[in-house]
């Protein structure tokens, strides 16, 4: 049965909860008072639509319905996880909790996206305060994992295990802060880096612009791989860490940081702030810096997918999660359903030659594995070698489209195998991939018979599929006219 999140204050971050709920096949209730929420989740909800899917190298789930409601408690109906994030003001949101506390079931959970308030605040007064734990995201929450869990002795491990794991189900990175402080631990860390650069702002050093680049040619992009300790493990050189720190430790006994001095919030620094972020990025309306971001981050994440590394590791688990589509050899074969992420268009606006063939290339590898010819099996030396490819375009393939590959087996006989991709967008067919295959010995390099399980397989399949009509385009080469 599908799930159901409730999503209580729908504004930046209320909005980004439900479209990566939503996207991950989760219905979604809404409430928020504000009459231009609909309006606004929507907004948030498209750019979710044309980048969280391209991190995906599997079929994500059908999308979940989206609703919107008028009262508290009608919205929380059927819901299994509530998420508040309505504004930062202690008062409002306990008061929240309290009308929650009377409407959600008793294993409903509740998770407060709070960036600063302490659990403990939330859970006072409560009839039931162990439903009640801060998750505390980032922005965009739709593409950004990382999830601060941050409970109290009043939630039970049962809850916190089952709070992680709904989670990671919708594809994030739940950490779990030990002991419950002000901000958190996330918000510890940007504060610090947020006041130093007031302090830089404000004392003439450097404009919003100087810093924000010092920050992305530089350690920033470091930090997206490796975090702060890791990185400063390999800056010690060989002797590592414990270098790095007899090395720079004594500095933080120097000036080098204004400590906890906060510069005095006045207009003037505010206007001057406002005013060089104006100059810096005022050309770009927010939604197209919204847009700038998503696509630098699902590019960024997916350079860390072919890596397997820190949030492309994650994104990797979670397309094992996912799984692949059910296989029914009676017909063509779905070997790919993904997105088309921004990685993938060239400078015409559309998906670029290359991928085609990387797509291609992606399905013949599933109907290896659907034969038997998996990790295992190649493992002892048999595999096969693509001989021969004609890809022909059809139609045009655009960002964040759904599409699919339906493979064909024209012959699986001997050390021979051929097959035809087609691949569609919904009904619309935008490409067909012909190759010919041969399999090989890994030791000697040339074609030989192989496994006989493999060869059995293959054959079943074949024969199923030459009961189909052939697909148009076979055996097709390019004329010249
Ligand atoms: N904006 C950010 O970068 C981040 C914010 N947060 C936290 O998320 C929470 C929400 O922040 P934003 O989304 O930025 O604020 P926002 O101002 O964009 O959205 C708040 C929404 O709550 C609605 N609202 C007000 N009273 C309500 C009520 N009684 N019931 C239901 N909805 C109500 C408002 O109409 C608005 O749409 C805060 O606790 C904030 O600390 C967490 C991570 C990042
Ligand atoms: C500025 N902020 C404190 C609301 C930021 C966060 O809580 C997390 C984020 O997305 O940077």
């Amino acid at each position: 049965m599908t799930k159901t999140a409730a999503i209580i204050g729908g504004g930046v971050i209320g909005g980004g909860w439900a479209a990566r709920f939503l996207l991950m096949g989760w219905n979604v209730r809404v409430f928020d008072p504000d009459p231009e929420a609909e309006r606004k989740i929507g907004e948030v909800l498209a750019n979710a639509r044309r980048s969280l899917p391209g991190l995906s190298d599997v079929s994500m789930p059908e999308e979940g319905a989206l609703s919107f409601h008028d009262d508290l408690a009608d919205t929380v109906q059927g819901a299994i996880w509530v998420q508040e994030s309505v504004p930062e003001r202690l008062e409002l949101k306990q008061k929240v909790y309290g009308a929650l506390m009377q409407a959600v079931g008793e294993d409903t959970i509740v998770g407060s996206s709070t960036s600063g308030f302490k659990p403990s605040e939330l859970q006072e007064g409560l009839t039931r305060p162990g439903q009640v734990l801060v998750t505390h995201p980032f922005n965009p929450v739709y593409l950004l994992p990382v999830v601060e869990v941050v409970p109290t002795a009043a939630n039970s491990a049962e809850i916190r295990s089952r709070a992680s794991e709904i989670l990671t189900e919708i594809g994030m990175k739940p950490v779990e802060i030990k002991k419950e402080i002000d901000a958190h631990v996330a918000d510890r860390l940007l504060e610090a880096v947020w006041r130093e650069a007031l302090w830089l702002v404000s004392d003439g050093i450097a404009t919003t612009e100087e810093i924000d680049d010092i920050m992305r040619f530089g350690f920033g992009l470091r930090w997206a791989q490796m975090g702060l300790f890791e990185t400063y493990r390999v800056a010690g050189g060989e002797a590592g860490m414990k270098h790095f720190m007899a090395q720079f430790g004594p500095c933080l006994k120097w000036p080098w940081t204004k400590l906890m001095d906060v510069p005095e919030f006045t207009d003037e620094l505010v206007d001057l702030i406002a005013g060089q972020s104006d100059a810096q990025s005022g050309h770009m309306t927010i939604r197209e810096l919204e847009r700038a971001r998503d696509d630098n981050l699902v590019a960024m994440m997916r350079g860390l997918k072919a890596r397997d590394w820190g949030a492309g590791a994650l994104l990797n688990e979670q397309d094992k999660r996912l799984g692949q589509p059910e296989v029914d050899i009676a017909g063509p074969i779905t070997t790919l359903a993904t997105a088309i992420p921004v990685d993938w268009l060239d400078y015409n606006g559309h998906m670029t030659e290359s991928r085609y063939l990387d797509a291609f290339a992606r399905s013949t590898d599933r109907f290896m594995e659907i034969i038997g010819c998996d990790a295992d099996y190649i493992a002892t030396g048999g595999s096969y070698f693509t001989a021969e490819t004609h890809i022909r375009h059809i139609d045009e393939a655009h960002l964040g489209q759904r599409i699919r590959v339906e493979t064909q087996c024209l012959l699986g006989k001997g050390k021979k195998m051929h097959l035809f991709h087609s691949m569609y967008e919904g009904e619309r067919l935008l490409a067909t991939g012909e190759h010919i295959l041969l399999h090989v010995s890994l030791e000697t390099r040339r074609p030989s018979p192989p496994a006989e399980k493999i060869e059995l397989r293959l054959v079943e399949i074949a024969e199923a599929h030459a009961k189909q009509p052939q697909p148009e385009g076979v055996g097709r080469a390019i004329k010249v006219s």
